[in-house]
């Protein structure tokens, strides 16, 4: 079991500092529009991943004229006691689990899973295709330390290779040799990280059609195709027949950093014909499939954050959501809204109590 038993924020977005308890299995977080119900979620996300959900600058999460921020959690995991801090203060990152400072913050990833389910998520259908890696890649990371120390290096090296290229340009000098090291680096960090996805994708996504037909009440296709150029020709080939036009272009055009994910529903590309209800039951089901997945992987349930659910989806769909994270097989819930009233009742109809937390 994993628990968050308090949270403590200073200079964190708009709490200059504040402590929660939490007591039960099921937190409503309510409040008005801009009260800083996202915000608690996120800081909960950050002691689980070291960092935000929403944004990469560290400037952005720290309250507006100071210059640092502090969150500290204390979780129960399996029965053991841990306490996890974050600082950041004049743009240096600290993090620490039971008062040990970790040299590599990939370290601590996979160890307090949690999934977020947040409006923005509608960017991973709607968006490039970089949203739909970042999400497979924190999900695949949580699982697979190994997936994401290749995927690290794989980056390292595809920035040197891009570097090498414009310098290439720049100067005018081959560097045949250099850049035959950089397609084998590629090549060994690259493939593992294509059979990953390629494998996790294959057993993933009969499950995604499970949940979407329970939250849908609907028997619609639901598919996820994974698309890659390793799937057609071997990878170091590729390297090498493009070589010609990267150097033209300054940048590596092949590998596993150009993948994409194509979500379908009843065949046609989702991102064009499915309405918002439909998208986002789809989001649903592809984020509570993530959150199964995790949980028979790590033997225990993730944490779930959900920030404002009740947006666009019908009340019975609302109402089938909320029955199936109310059940006992799921952790600890966090769900925000900005009626404490309609929050309290959709559990209660469930049999569930929950922990009204007004901010
Ligand atoms: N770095 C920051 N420093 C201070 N305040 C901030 C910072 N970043 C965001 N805020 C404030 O946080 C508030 C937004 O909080 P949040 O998104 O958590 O609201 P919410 O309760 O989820 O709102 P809604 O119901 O509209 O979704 C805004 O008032 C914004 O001005």
């Amino acid at each position: 079991m994993l628990h968050i038993q308090t949270i403590s924020l200073v200079q964190f977005k708009n709490y200059t500092r504040q402590d929660f308890r939490f007591q039960q299995r099921i937190v409503g977080i309510t409040g008005r529009n801009g009260s800083g119900k996202t915000n608690l979620l996120d800081a909960i996300y950050y002691l689980c991943f070291t960092r935000s959900y929403f944004t990469s600058s560290e400037s952005q999460n720290t309250q507006y004229h100071t210059n640092g921020f502090r969150i500290e959690g204390l979780l129960e995991k399996q029965g053991q006691e841990e306490k996890i801090v974050c600082t950041v203060k004049d743009g240096k990152k600290e993090v620490s689990l039971n008062d040990e400072k970790y040299d590599r913050f990939s370290r601590h990833i996979g160890q307090f899973p949690a999934v977020m389910i947040a409006p923005d998520d509608a960017e991973i259908i709607l968006g490039g295709s970089e949203e739909r890696r970042k999400w497979l890649d924190t999900l695949l990371s949580q699982l697979y330390p190994d997936y994401l120390e290749h995927l690290i290096v794989y980056q390292k090296i595809l920035l040197q290779r891009n570097s090498l290229l414009k310098n290439i340009a720049a100067t005018g000098q081959h560097q045949d040799s250099l850049l035959d090291v950089f397609d084998q680096q590629l090549v060994q960090h690259g493939i593992p990280v294509f059979e990953q996805r390629k494998a996790f994708l294959t057993a993933f996504i009969p499950q995604v059609q499970q949940l979407y037909d329970f939250i849908s009440g609907t028997h619609e296709i639901v598919n996820i195709r994974y698309q890659c150029t390793l799937q057609e020709e071997d990878y170091a080939t590729q390297l090498n027949t493009a070589r010609y036009k990267d150097l033209q272009l300054q940048r590596t055009t092949a590998g596993i950093h150009r993948d994409d994910l194509l979500f379908l529903l009843n065949e046609h590309p989702m991102k064009n014909s499915a309405s918002q209800g439909q998208r986002k039951s789809f989001l649903f089901a592809l984020k509570l499939a993530q959150f199964e997945v995790i949980r028979q992987h790590k033997q225990f349930a993730p944490l779930l954050l959900l920030d404002d659910v009740f947006e666009k989806l019908d009340q019975e769909r609302v109402m089938r959501l909320i029955s199936l994270v109310a059940s006992d097989s799921y952790g600890q819930v966090f769900i925000t809204d900005t009626h404490a009233e309609r929050l309290q009742h959709s559990f209660e109809a469930t049999g569930q109590t929950i922990q009204l937390l007004k901010i």
